[in-house]
């Protein structure tokens, strides 16, 4: 994996050679060895697309680190030509996506055929870069879960969340029961980061997060005719499904690893009444969220229940093989893992991951430890291999 080398820009031969080297670069990464077994030559290799563009905006806290890895393994399986932010792992959230944000086309590419790091939704802007025939899809999840997770990811970096963390101190009380008591004296709307502190799903939608009005509704109808499929976390293999057959995608393109989750000991426990101030807070997040839940039926019914029903059941089958074969120990402690698969960690929470199997071929090895690799990891080597340079990192403030 090439982390961690600092490259100025320079004229494009150079970084053809250099993505050269690189792809000679031995590691469990290496080009070649991540096929899945028996996978059949791929569209591409045969001459045509058999696969269209995608948008796939990536909300927090909802399992969009789970669906851009398989996105990543599909992508990079296919050559697809990723429209990466062209500093760090983000569209330079939390503002408002611009075509500016996005990197250049490398040389030899008519096209990006994947959109899929962090962002704030713009609808208009995300069109300007991608193919007019790109599918747009996301995730939601229940935003009591979302938001539980998110404060407790994000308390040291979200400003709401950081006052009410202090403020609790002392309390013997919650950092979050005690935004939960009073959430307006934390919330300074003002402040960018804050709009992951009030429907957070909503903000990365691109939505009003602060108050419902009147152009609320005809919004979220854009996004409804906008995104081909919003997928529910409540019925993550439901939704994988409803993706594979509109992406094209096989079971085995389909198989994952719930990655980025908190430690056991990182949730907070919720009772009824957080709950319910919760939803309250976080009111536009649910009126999201209960509207998509609808719409996802509604495609669901389209496909066929029975259909996705047996799909489901088959789809877990091949799964299950799958994590026998290449997982030897799961929700492992970050201490415990090598550098190449220890998640990102924040300071209030504890992020697990997993333990790849010894003994595997050097191509079931590339599969496997791809379904696990954590979100920056993946986002470096694939920027790499694209440029043939390191990501640049972010500005000096
Ligand atoms: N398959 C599946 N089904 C349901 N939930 C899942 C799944 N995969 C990941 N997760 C949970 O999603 C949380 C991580 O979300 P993200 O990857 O979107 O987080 S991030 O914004 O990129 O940091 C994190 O939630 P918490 O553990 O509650 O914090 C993961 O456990």
């Amino acid at each position: 994996l090439q982390t961690n080398r600092t490259h100025e820009l320079r004229p494009t031969a150079d970084r053809r050679n250099e993505r050269k080297a690189a792809e000679k670069h031995s590691s469990p990464l290496t080009p070649n060895t991540h096929q899945p077994p028996k996978h059949k030559p791929t569209a591409r290799a045969e001459g045509r697309r058999a696969h269209p563009p995608v948008v796939f905006l990536k909300t927090h806290r909802t399992g969009s680190s789970t669906v851009q890895n398989i996105l990543f393994r599909f992508g990079e399986r296919e050559s697809a030509t990723f429209a990466f932010p062209s500093r760090t792992y983000q569209f330079n959230y939390p503002d408002r996506f611009k075509v500016a944000f996005v990197d250049e086309l490398p040389e030899g590419s008519s096209q990006f055929d994947l959109l899929c790091s962090h962002m704030r939704l713009d609808l208009r802007e995300v069109r300007k870069v991608m193919p007019q025939n790109a599918v747009f899809i996301t995730l939601l999840r229940d935003p009591v879960k979302t938001f539980e997770s998110l404060f407790g990811y994000y308390t040291s970096i979200v400003p709401a969340f950081v006052s009410a963390y202090r403020a609790a101190a002392n309390k013997g009380k919650s950092a979050l029961a005690v935004f939960l008591d009073s959430p307006e004296t934390f919330w300074d709307p003002k402040e960018p980061w804050n709009g992951l502190a009030k429907n957070p799903m909503s903000f990365d939608m691109g939505l009003n997060n602060q108050k419902w009005n009147g152009s609320w509704p005809e919004h979220l109808a854009q996004l409804e005719e906008a995104f081909h499929l919003v997928m529910i976390a409540e019925h993550f293999d439901e939704s994988l499904v409803l993706l594979g057959a509109l992406l094209g995608l096989e079971h085995e393109d389909l198989a994952y690893l719930r990655l980025n989750a908190r430690a056991g000991n990182s949730v907070t426990e919720l009772d009824k009444n957080m709950q319910a101030k919760m939803r309250s807070w976080n009111v536009l997040d649910t009126l999201l969220y209960d509207f998509f839940v609808q719409v996802f039926w509604e495609k669901a019914n389209q496909f066929g229940l029975n259909k996705l029903k047996a799909e489901v059941t088959r789809f877990r089958a091949s799964m299950e093989s799958t994590r026998q074969k290449c997982v030897s120990r799961a929700e492992v402690s970050p201490g415990e893992l090598e550098d190449l698969l220890r998640p990102w960690q924040t300071e209030t929470t504890t992020i697990v991951g997993y333990e790849v199997r010894g003994n595997l071929s050097l191509q079931d090895q590339g599969y496997c430890i791809r379904m696990m690799l954590p979100e920056l990891q993946y986002h470096s080597h694939l920027y790499f291999k694209q440029y043939g340079r390191d990501m640049r990192a972010a500005p000096a403030d």
